[in-house]
Parts: structure tokens; sequence; C-alpha cells
């Protein structure tokens, strides 16, 4: 079959373009080959026609982007694996951690091989029954959140991944947060149906109640665990089974026996759930009647996964190859083509005004660069088009830069390997090279001037202080640091005034711990890194006035401005979730006791002091400061005073405002033998935990608890200790709640010790 398939790519690659239909038809048609493989070919053949068509405009109604996203180890980077293989990408799968020692093809990065984690996401593109798959593989950890981010804001559909075992993990529970506020539609995919314990109507189950969302099975399993054989389709009614090399065969067969009714009752759920938001299917529904023609099952199903009212759930094992090829036959038949979302962007003059991008290449081109990358050409950075088609050559505007760019060299990402494309439409991702850009900015055309929406940027929670050994190796230092920050939002980097001090801050130890690993291995510097360090922040509980005059009036230029007004905190509740962090300036002046020249100091000057607190140095949040009356002087009042006075006014506040610490605290998951339960939950709770949820499932204890990351630092060692390597555990950033009080002491006792040893403004 190899050798016909490459005969037949020769052929088809040789023959004028209007016979090369006829020819694949002839071929595919013409001989005695059983219905499976047939499919295979003629699927190859597709793909390669349309690995041609990638050297120009692709049509977006054939054209799909999505993105891979769910809690670490679920299988992702092992699935988009198969699909490289089955699209014909690959001529071979290699595992993760696989023995063969290459690691998979999605995990370019060395570091990625060695711990067999996806760290950066990887762009990639397959062809799929004559459609364009554009596939972003994102790293599910959660230091690495931001790439999930940012995938999720240029995606048009994602594929959810859930392990057949474990069910919804803490990490699942973010990235269906994450495809909420992007409004990304998608499609389930229950994987490690092999895995002892696997039940995917479990975990059907665990999905309506822990994410909340509306969902169906669209396929059966045929046996579990060692006994997992293939899977039905309840839209056609029939068994599939995965055959050949890897699985690449898809055999169609009649549903087993045993099967048939367990099949009936799920199909009957599905066209249950679904004739609640579709006359059509209610019809049916209402005339007992559920041999709905595939058509019309298929476009319900489309349409209400489109407009996010229901998930369709599918479900097999990527690793044991089976139930891949039904999931991108899912993916074209449920997921949006960049036709049917909507994407908005704001005219840059009036940033209220929403304009909707339209999905046309005769509009004016908007692009985002979603994602930076060095590699060994120089950067590359990834863009998607929101509207309008871009020509190799041709010249944009970045809209947060004012620069012109020129589109010297285009292409079509595939982990580490590029394709040169010489033009790119509406709808498509692709990737330039030497653009000088940070990641989230927005390339139009000259006729326009947009900037599309801001991404999340989710606060960093962990720092630590580095510098090179070797003095010679200063500006390498630097220059790697402002690489990664360009890269990488969640990434900061700043430098104590006073100390001088480099401090990075990030999504945790393994953050910042790969981006110092990354230092050492690809630019060789010497580092020394310092303890790392949690940052707290400060706010307040109460309402408090203040009335502050400063008066500075013998000799030289006199100062006077009085400021009168209160602060309060912007949360009622600051132990939740959704508390707001950030600080508020409300100018409730009436009259002109205080010129409107003046107050754009005091705001500046509200929001100068918030960014040091008074007893810890790190940033106040969740604070409203309300100015609503004041004073000035006709000859010594500036906005200098008036800076001066709210500066002073701030701080006379703060005291009497009730002031509180707050801390990171995350949401622990750890998964152990049953055995060891009790010790877990000891430790957690020796940790400053508190639990909020146990379960045991098939011999293994899992805890989920909301411990202060303060508290966390060594817990993998320690877990490691007492469960003999068999403990799990993963953790992501929960919120900012307040520091109980036999830490307050301390931290502020820190604080105040490190500034008289050093001197240091921290
Ligand atoms: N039994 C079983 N193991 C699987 C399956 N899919 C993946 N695995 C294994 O699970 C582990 C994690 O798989 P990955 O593909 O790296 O998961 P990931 O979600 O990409 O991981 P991160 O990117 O690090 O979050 C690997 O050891 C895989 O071989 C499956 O269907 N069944």
């Amino acid at each position: 079959m190899q050798s016909f398939f490459r005969k037949a790519y020769t052929s088809l690659s040789a023959a004028p373009a209007a016979s090369k239909t006829n020819l694949l038809k002839n071929m595919t048609m013409g001989r005695a080959l059983n219905q499976s493989k047939m499919m295979i070919q003629s699927q190859n053949l597709m793909n390669s026609a349309i690995t041609r068509r990638a050297f120009s405009i692709i049509d977006t109604k054939i054209m799909r982007n999505i993105g891979i996203s769910a809690h670490i180890d679920s299988g992702k980077t092992t699935i988009t694996e198969r699909i490289l293989f089955y699209t014909g990408k690959i001529d071979e799968i290699h595992e993760v951690k696989g023995s063969d020692n290459v690691g998979a093809t999605m995990d370019s990065m060395e570091l990625e091989r060695e711990k067999g984690i996806t760290i950066k996401s990887a762009a990639t593109h397959c062809e799929w029954k004559d459609h364009h798959i554009n596939i972003i593989d994102t790293p599910g950890h959660v230091d690495f959140t931001i790439e999930v981010e940012r995938a999720l804001r240029v995606l048009d559909g994602a594929i959810l991944l859930i392990c057949g075992a474990s069910g919804v993990q803490p990490q699942t529970l973010t990235v269906d947060k994450q495809m909420k506020r992007y409004s990304v539609p998608r499609v389930i995919f229950i994987n490690k149906l092999d895995r002892m314990g696997a039940d995917p109507w479990n975990c059907i189950e665990n999905v309506r109640e822990r994410l909340g969302l509306n969902c169906a099975a669209v396929q059966v399993n045929i046996g579990v665990e060692n006994g997992l054989q293939g899977i039905c389709d309840l839209v056609k009614m029939k068994a599939l089974y995965f055959e050949g090399e890897k699985g690449r065969d898809v055999v169609e067969r009649e549903i087993p026996d045993d099967l048939k009714e367990f099949c009936d009752k799920k199909k009957q759920e599905l066209i249950t759930i679904l004739a609640e938001n579709d006359p059509t299917i209610e019809e049916y529904y209402l005339n007992e009647d559920f041999n709905i023609p595939i058509d019309v099952l298929k476009k319900s199903i489309r349409e209400q996964t489109i407009a996010q009212k229901f998930c369709p759930v599918m479900m097999g094992s990527a690793y044991k190859n089976k139930g891949v090829q039904p999931l991108l036959d899912g993916v074209l038949d449920y997921l949006p083509n960049p036709e049917e979302s909507n994407n908005y962007a704001y005219d840059i003059q009036d940033k209220t005004k929403k304009v909707k991008m339209d999905i046309d290449n005769k509009k004016p081109f908007v692009g985002l660069a979603f994602k930076l990358e060095e590699s060994q050409f120089g950067q590359i950075t990834y863009v998607r088009i929101y509207q309008g088609k871009v020509k190799k050559g041709s010249t944009l505007n970045n809209t947060a830069t004012k620069k012109k760019v020129k589109i010297s060299r285009m292409v079509r990402m595939h982990s580490n390997n590029m394709e040169d494309i010489s033009e790119a439409g509406a709808g498509d991702i692709f990737a330039i090279f030497g653009v000088d850009c940070a990641s989230g900015e927005t390339f139009c055309d000259q006729s326009v001037n947009f900037t599309m929406e801001d991404m999340h940027v989710p606060e960093p929670v962990m720092s630590l202080t580095i510098r090179p050994k070797k003095q010679d190796q200063l500006e390498i230092f630097l220059k790697a640091l402002n690489r990664f920050q360009r890269e990488d939002p969640t990434f900061v980097v700043k430098q104590n005034q006073e100390s001088e001090e480099i401090i990075i801050s990030g999504m945790g130890e393994l953050h910042l711990f790969i981006y110092c690993e990354r230092m050492k291995r690809e630019y060789d510097i010497d580092l020394a890194v310092g303890n790392p360090t949690v940052n707290y922040r400060e706010t307040i509980s109460q309402k408090a006035q203040f009335n502050f005059l400063h008066k500075k009036q013998s000799g030289g230029a006199g100062q006077f401005a009085r400021v009168i007004g209160y602060i309060e905190p912007l949360n009622s509740d600051m132990d939740s979730q959704d508390a707001d962090l950030s600080c508020q300036f409300v100018d409730g002046t009436e009259g002109q006791n205080i010129p409107n020249e003046y107050i754009p100091a005091v705001e500046k000057a509200f929001h100068e002091s918030t960014k040091k607190g008074p007893q810890t140095g790190y940033p106040v949040v969740g604070v409203k400061y309300v100015l609503t009356d004041g004073q000035t002087h006709v000859v010594d009042s500036s906005s200098l005073a008036f800076a001066i006075a709210t500066r002073y006014s701030f701080k006379e506040a703060y005291e009497k405002a009730g002031p509180q610490i707050l801390e990171p605290v995350m949401n622990v998951e750890v998964t152990v033998p049953a055995e060891f339960q009790a010790s877990i939950m000891g430790q957690l709770v020796r940790r400053r935990g508190s639990i909020t949820n146990t379960q045991t499932k098939t011999g293994y204890f899992i805890l989920n608890a909301d411990v202060p990351l303060a508290a966390m630092f060594g817990y993998a060692t320690e877990l490691r200790g007492c469960t003999q390597g068999q403990g799990e555990f993963s953790m992501e950033y929960k919120m900012h709640s307040p520091v109980g009080e036999f830490e307050i002491k301390d931290i502020i006792d820190a604080y105040q010790r490190k500034r008289a040893e050093k001197g240091e403004d921290i």
C-alpha cells in the first residue's frame, strides 16, 4: 500500500491540474481493495492535493483552527502525534518518553522531550478529508497557562481532552473556564479508555456536574481497559474498528449484538438533549422516531456545538490507536470554520468602538501576533488573520508600535519544520520571519488602525533573584531575559532600583525553573539563582476617610494642595476567586474646588502609591480611592503639590482601613494509592491546606485542597518520599487570600529585616 501511495502521489504531482480529480477518482475507485483501505488511500491523495494548495489561499469553508487542551498528561501530545500520522504528515509515531528516545514530534524542545511534558505550544497543520486543519498543541501544566490562553484566543474550536480514568481534574476546570471566556466551541474526547478503572459514563456525569456543560455521547465504547476494541458511532449507528499498522485502517461493521440495546439507549439520550434546543429534532422526539437521517442529526449537533449550547462527547485511546480518526471527522463535522466564529477588534482611535471582523479576503488585512518563538533563523511570529489577506513582500503596520513591517518570508509551521508560502488569507494561521514585535500586537493594512482584544494575562505568583556568575555574560543574559519576556507575558523581569538585583516572576516553580534552565542550555549562561519567594499583595478591609493638606509656603515657590475623600475595599469578600485585584480611582468632586487640571495628578499619584504597600513592599490591590473635595491656593497649587498630598492622604487613610496581607492560594490535587490516604491528608493540613474534596477510585485516593503557595515549597520531594514515588500532584493558582494571623508577623518582620540589612527597596 505504501508503494501504491507513492506511485499515485508521483502521478498526481505530475498531472495537469484539471485531470487530477479524475485521476484521483480512477486510482481510488478502480481497485478491488477493501473498503477501509480505499478510504485511507483516497484520504492520502486528497492530502497531497491540499498540501499543494497550501501555497495559495485556502477556502475558509474547509479550514478549521483548533486547539487541544486538557489537564496535564491527559494525552494531548500523543493524540496530536496520531493525527499527524493518520493525515500523512509524519511517517512514524514516536511516543512521549518512548523507548525509541526520539520523543513526540510536537515536543521539539530538548527539555520537553527529556521531561515528557509540553512547554511551548507548537503549531502545526494537516489535511483531513479535503479540509485544512491548523492545530495548536497546548501545554497542560498550569505554569504554562498563558500558552493555553493564547491558543484559545486565536482558535475557532477546541478539543477538550479528559482522561477516561481520572475524569475532570483541576486543570480541566481551568481550561474549560478559559474556553468559556473566549467563547470557544468544543468537542470532548475521553482518552485513555484502555487504562485501569476507565469509565466514559462516569466522565460524562463529571463533565455535567463539575463543568456545567450540556453534553452527550455521540459514541459508545466497545469494551474497556484491556478489552477496548473500538467504538460505535451513534450518528451512523455503526461500529468502528481500527486495524492495520497503528490502527490506520478504519473498518466499519455492524454494532455488536450485545451493545445494540445500550447504543439505542444512548442515542435516545443524545436526541432528547438535542431536542431541547432544536425544533426539528424535537419533532422527531415527540413522534418517538429515533431514526433521524444522518445529515439532520449532524447539522443539529454542529449548530448547537457552534452556539455553545452543546458538547458532543467522543472517546477512545490515543495510545492504543483507537478513536482518533473519528475525532478528526468530528472536528470537521462539529467545529466551526473561521466564517462561523465571531471576532472583534477595537478602533485604536476610539477603543470603545468594537468592529466585527469579516472573514473576507477583499477586506483590509487585520492579524494578531499571538506567539513568538526564537529559531535558528531568527524570530518566528505566529499570526492569526482575522480579515483580509497578505502577500509575501507586502508592508503592514504594527498598531501598537506604529512601525511599518515588511513581510519578507511567510511559512506554515510544522513543529520545528516549515514550508514557505507566498500568501495567506482570512481565517488562516501562518508564521513570519524577522519581524520585530511582542506577542499580542496587531498588524493591519495601511488603511485601517485596529487592535484585537487584549488577552487575559494572569498575575505572576512567584519570584526569584537571578544573575550571571560571570560579569562578561551580562549582555547575553539581558538579551535572553528580553527575549523570554517578549515571548511570554506571564514571565516578568524587574530590577530592584537600589540593590540592582534582577527579579524574575512567573506562574510557579516549574515555570521559573524552565527559564533558568533554558538560559543555561540555549545561551550557556552560568547562573546564580536565589531562593524563590511568594508574591504577596496588600489590601484593606474597611472604608477610611482622609482629609490631607500639603502646605509648604516658607521661602521659594510654595506648595499647597488639600485632598478630601475616602478609600474603600473593592471587594466585599477577599476570599473569593472572583475578587477584583485592580485599584480604581474615582473622581467624585463637584464644583471647582480642585480644578480639572489637577485631577490626573491625583489619579497618577494614587496608582503610584499602590505599587508598594506600606507593610510588605508588595503591591496594593482591591482598593478604590474616591476623591470628593479639596482646596487650592491661587498661586501655590500645582500638579506636584496634589501628587504629594495624594500620596500622604493614601498613607494616612490606609493605616485606618484595616490593612491586610494577601497570599496566593493554590488549588492542589494529589493522587496516591489508597493506603497513603491518612499521611497525605496530614501533610496538607500541616501545610495550612483546607481540604475541599476527596474521592477514592479504583484503589487510588484523590484529594483536592486549597493550600497557600508559601507552604508548598518542597512538597514534590515530601510526596515522593512518603509514597515511595507513587504519588502525583498538580497545583494551579486559585486566588489571593488574607494571610493567617501567625504568618503576618513573620512576613512583616522579614520585610523590615531585609530593608534594615540591605537598605533594600523590594
Ligand atoms: N494508557 C494510556 N496512556 C496514554 C494515552 N494517551 C497518552 N498516554 C500516556 O500518558 C502520558 C502523557 O501523555 P502526553 O501525550 O504527553 O500528555 P500531554 O497532555 O501532552 O502532557 P503535557 O503536555 O505535559 O500536559 C504519556 O506517557 C502517554 O504515553 C492513552 O490513551 N492510554
